[in-house]
C-alpha cells in the first residue's frame, strides 16, 4: 500500500474528483458524497483493480452501503447491543446492518466470478486476482479460502473508506474556517508545484502544507477509539492491575488532545508540526493509526491519499463557507459514532486556475 501505482491511481482518481467539484460551479455544496467516491474508487482499483464511474449504480450502492454500516455501527442502539447482547431482538439497526452485509456480501460473490472468469495470472489487476491466483495453485490447508477473500475485501472497504474521506472533509472544514492558514498552504503550493500535477516526492518540500495535514488528523481525531485489544500478561498500567485477557479500548483523543504533549491541544495549529526553521517535526504523541505491532495496516495508503488528495484540491480551489455564513459560525463540533464526522456543513470551492 501507498507504492507508486497507488500514486498513480490516486493522482488519476484527484482529476475525476476536481471534475466533479467544478461541475457544482461555486455553488456551495456538501463535501461528503464527492470525497467518498473518490476514496472509494482508490479501494476499489486496489482491490478489483478498477475504478468506477461516480454514477455507475454498482458503485453508488456499493459506497453508500458501505457507510450507512458505519453509521449504524456507532448508533446508541448498537453500542447497546454490544454491551447486551441478549437484548438483539429489540434491535432495530441490528437487522439493517445484517441486511446491509448479507448486500455487499452478494454484490462482491459477483464482482468475484466476473474477476474469476477473466483472470489472467500473468496480469495481476489487483488484490481479488492476486488472491484467486493463490487459490488456483492448489495450495490445501492455506488462509486463501473464500471467506478469508470476502472478509478482507468488505475490512478494506470498511476500515478504508471513511477514515479517509472524513479526514479529508475535516482538512477543508478548517481550510475554511482559517482562511489565512489556507493562505499561507496555498502560496507554499504556489511557490513549490506552480500548476503541474503533485506528486509524493514533493511533500518534502511542502512542510506547511505536510503540517496542516498533521494537525488535521491530530484536531479531527477521526477516530478516537482504537480496536480492541486483549492483555497477553498480567500488567499493572498507570498504578491499575489489568489481567492477562482482559479487553483494552486504546482511547486515541487520550493522546492526540493530551495537554502535556501539545502546546494548544484543542486549536488548530499546524506549528504543532514545524520547528524555528519552519521545517516539518515529527510528534511521538501523533498516533491517529494507533500504535504497536496493530498500527493501522493502511496508514502509508492513507497518509498517501491524504497528501496527494488535499494539496490538489487546495492548488486548485479557495474553499469558503456558503453564503451567508461567516467564517466563525463553521462548527467544529464533531457528531457522535463510531467515528467523529464533521456536523453537517456545506461548503464553496472557487476555482484558482
Ligand atoms: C486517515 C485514515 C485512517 C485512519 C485514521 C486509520 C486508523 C486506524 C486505527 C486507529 C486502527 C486500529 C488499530 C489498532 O488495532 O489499534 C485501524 C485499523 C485498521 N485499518 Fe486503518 N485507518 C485509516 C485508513 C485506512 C486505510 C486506507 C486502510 C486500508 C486500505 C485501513 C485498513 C485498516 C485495517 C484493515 C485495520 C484493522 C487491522 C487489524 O485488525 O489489525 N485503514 N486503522
Amino acid at each position: 500500500m501507498g507504492k507508486r501505482a497507488c500514486e498513480d491511481k490516486t493522482t488519476d482518481e484527484s482529476q475525476h474528483l476536481m471534475e466533479l467539484i467544478n461541475a457544482f460551479k461555486g455553488e456551495a455544496f456538501d463535501t461528503t458524497q464527492p470525497l467518498y467516491n473518490a476514496v472509494s474508487n482508490i479501494i476499489c482499483s486496489m482491490v478489483y483493480g478498477r475504478r468506477f464511474e461516480y454514477d455507475d449504480p454498482e458503485f453508488t450502492s456499493l459506497v453508500d452501503r458501505v457507510n450507512r454500516n458505519n453509521q449504524i455501527m456507532g448508533s446508541i442502539s448498537i453500542q447497546i447491543y454490544n454491551l447486551f447482547p441478549w437484548l438483539c431482538q429489540w434491535i432495530a439497526n441490528r437487522k439493517k446492518f445484517h441486511d446491509m452485509a448479507l448486500a455487499t456480501k452478494k454484490q462482491n460473490l459477483e464482482f468475484f466470478s466476473h474477476l474469476k472468469e477473466t483472470l489472467n495470472p500473468q496480469m495481476c489487476r489487483g488484490l481479488v486476482d492476486a488472491f484467486l491466483v493463490r487459490q488456483e495453485s492448489g495450495i490445501t490447508n492455506s488462509h486463501f479460502n473464500d471467506t478469508n477473500l470476502l472478509i478482507t475485501v468488505m475490512n478494506l472497504f470498511a476500515a478504508g473508506t471513511e477514515t479517509t474521506a472524513t479526514t479529508l472533509r475535516w482538512g477543508l472544514l478548517f481550510m475554511a474556517r482559517y482562511p489565512k492558514i489556507q493562505d499561507q498552504v496555498q502560496v507554499e503550493l504556489r511557490s513549490v508545484i506552480g500548476d503541474r500535477q503533485v506528486r509524493v516526492a514533493d511533500r518534502k518540500n511542502l512542510p506547511f502544507t505536510d503540517a496542516v495535514i498533521h494537525e488535521t488528523q491530530r484536531l479531527g481525531n477521526v477516530l478516537p477509539v482504537a480496536a480492541p485489544h486483549r492483555t497477553t500478561r498480567d500488567i499493572t498500567f498507570q498504578g491499575h492491575f489489568i489481567k492477562k485477557g482482559t479487553t483494552v479500548y486504546p482511547l486515541l483523543t487520550s493522546v492526540l488532545h493530551d495537554a502535556s504533549e501539545w502546546e494548544k491541544p484543542h486549536t488548530f495549529h499546524p506549528a504543532h508540526f514545524l520547528d524555528k526553521d519552519n521545517k516539518f517535526v515529527k510528534r511521538d504523541a501523533f498516533m491517529p493509526f494507533s500504535a504497536g505491532q496493530r498500527i493501522c495496516p493502511g496508514e502509508s495508503l492513507a497518509r498517501m491519499e491524504l497528501f496527494l488528495f488535499f494539496s490538489t484540491l487546495l492548488q486548485h480551489f479557495r474553499f469558503t463557507p456558503a453564503p451567508g455564513v461567516t467564517e466563525e459560525e463553521l462548527d467544529l463540533t464533531p457528531c457522535m459514532g463510531l467515528l467523529h464526522v464533521p456536523s453537517p456543513h456545506k461548503l464553496r470551492a472557487v476555482s484558482r486556475m
